[in-house]
């Protein structure tokens, strides 16, 4: 008895002992050996860089250089009359160093993980020719860090899933769809500006326009995304700016072995955020869903998918959870994004009146006194000239981002394993002299007067809305909203900027002013 007993034990010791190592020895393998035989094969294709050093690979380097930025003397102090559009070595003064010691194309390492860093167009040129949209990858590391962001919504979805999930969203975008969103877009923007009016004749002059304008894009998001009002969109808008920001002080160590345990208390709290959000998105799908059998009239993103959804049999459906995942992607996607470019825009219309006075007569000529009808908005060329200038020097999106899912033969001197992230640098591109000429950090529109490509020397080398096909769906709803938003302010005020201003972008997902925008605004 005494014996079997003992053997039970050495048994149960023996199997916790090979499970322990089982456990040690995929660890090993996870963070040090498949990290080596990668670095060993990006090597072994001629792809080099900085050298990494375990377990953090290049982040030490860049936290350093982001301290450096931070203590750099003419950038981001206040009344400052020197507004640089050179930000490229300041935000990202890591990759501009590596840039110049490896040149366009290097390999750097987040962690463990080997990202194939490019800012090179005619790379991405052929890498496009070579990979359909359905068989690019998004880096895993990503897609499990913003999780509770994007879940699994066109963003983050690969292969057959994101093949469905876009052939089901993009008739949303359509033309028709859209303009039906324009009146909401000028009911919310009018309602904001009434609000300034009020603010100017109570003596304050000086609005922060960031803020002002995010807090708008939300409403005009939850208005035309799910149809509904910003105050019961209030809820979730403030959750998901929670989670954002939550999630960016989390994922400062994104790529190392075990690195959210750095930061325990925010990682739970960006978990449980995620959950509350998912909980209140199943709670407005669940009313729409029976709203909708009642209403043919759906306008709003969410509805035109659930109706697509329903009509289109068991093949085109979206799963309620998909639908969560897209809402909070429609969301995340949407509002941000172009509330920047449209912030942006009012930064350099402020700092150059003479495109203030241009925009403004055009929108005289185009507009008049008129409502404005979204047939008039192809007509205001020169503001279209302005945003791509604006996407150019400050783009929202300021990276994207692709992972290899098979070896690519990139030439006969140059393949890129499978596996390998990719980290697409557009800021860099978008202020490389050699791509767009001597004057690239100026503030020019005409750039865009007769050249969609603003006159870049490659195609390639502006991609504010990404590229191929998986570039930005909602593209065509950020030209609609920046137009009818841009001509109401444009119409009933001028502006100019503030002396407390701070010229001070920064990268918190989005490319943003850290300091907000305090414009001095006069009614006309
Ligand atoms: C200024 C405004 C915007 C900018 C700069 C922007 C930028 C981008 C960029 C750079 C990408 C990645 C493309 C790639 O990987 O090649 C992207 C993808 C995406 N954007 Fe936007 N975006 C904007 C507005 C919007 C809006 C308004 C929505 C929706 C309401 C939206 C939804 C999406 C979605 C769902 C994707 C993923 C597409 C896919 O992978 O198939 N975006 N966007």
């Amino acid at each position: 008895m005494e014996l079997i007993g003992s053997f039970q034990f050495f048994f149960f010791i023996f199997m916790a002992s090979m499970a322990l190592l089982y456990m040690c020895c995929s660890l090993i393998y996870s963070f040090w050996v498949s990290p080596v035989l990668a670095y060993r094969k990006l090597k072994k294709y001629g792809l080099n860089g900085p050298s990494p050093s375990f377990p953090l690979g290049n982040l030490t380097e860049m936290k350093k250089k982001i301290n450096v930025k931070s203590s750099s003397s003419s950038f981001g102090q206040p009344n400052s009359n020197i507004i640089t559009h050179d930000i490229h070595s300041t935000l990202f003064p890591y990759f501009a160093r590596w840039q110049s010691s490896h040149g366009k194309m290097f390999v750097y390492w987040l962690g463990t993980e080997p990202f194939l860093y490019i800012a090179d167009p005619e790379l991405l040129k052929k890498l496009s020719t070579e990979v359909t949209a359905k068989n690019w990858g998004k880096p895993a590391v990503f897609r499990r860090d913003r999780a509770a962001m994007f879940g699994n919504g066109l963003v983050m979805s690969e292969g057959d899933d994101w093949v469905r999930h876009r052939h089901v969203i993009t008739p949303a975008f359509n033309p028709t769809n859209l303009k039906a969103m324009a009146s909401l877009m000028v009911e919310t923007t009018t309602e904001m500006l009434d609000n300034w009016r009020v603010l100017i004749d109570s003596g304050s002059q000086e609005i922060d326009i960031e803020r002002e304008i995010t807090a708008t894009a939300g409403e005009i998001i939850a208005k035309t995304s799910f149809g509904i009002s910003y105050q019961s969109g209030r809820l979730v808008y403030e959750k998901l700016r929670a989670l954002q920001m939550t999630l960016f002080k989390t994922s400062r160590f994104v790529g190392v072995p075990f690195g959210k345990m750095m930061h325990p208390k925010k990682t739970l709290e960006a978990r449980r955020l995620g959950q509350e959000i998912n909980q209140l998105f199943l709670s407005i799908i669940s009313a729409r869903k029976k709203s909708i059998r009642e209403s043919t009239q759906q306008h709003d993103l969410l509805g035109i998918l659930l109706k697509q959804s329903e009509q289109g049999g068991f093949t085109k459906a979206l799963t309620t959870q998909d639908l969560v995942d897209e809402c909070k992607t429609f969301f995340f996607g949407g509002h941000e994004t172009t509330a920047l470019a449209i912030t942006w825009t009012m930064l350099l219309l402020a700092t150059h009146q003479d495109w203030q006075d241009q925009l403004r007569e055009e929108i005289r000529e185009v507009v008049g006194d008129k409502e404005i009808d979204v047939n008039m908005l192809a007509g205001l060329k020169k503001m279209g000239w302005v945003m791509n200038e604006v996407f150019r020097l400050y783009p929202s999106a300021p990276n994207a981002q692709r992972q290899a899912k098979g070896d690519i033969q990139v030439s006969d001197d140059l393949a890129i394993p499978s596996g390998t992230n990719m980290w697409i640098d557009i800021v860099a591109m978008h202020h490389d002299p050699a791509l767009w000429g001597d004057d690239v950090n100026e503030f020019k529109p005409e750039r865009f007067k007769d050249d969609i490509h603003g006159g870049c020397k490659h195609k390639m080398g502006y991609l504010p809305f990404g590229f191929g096909g998986r570039m930005c769906i909602g593209r065509n709803l950020t030209f609609l909203e920046y137009k009818i938003v841009l001509t109401l302010i444009l119409s009933k005020f001028s502006f100019t900027i503030s002396p407390t201003y701070c010229h001070s972008p920064s990268v918190v997902l989005s490319l943003r002013p850290s300091n907000g925008l305090p414009l001095v605004l006069h009614p006309l």
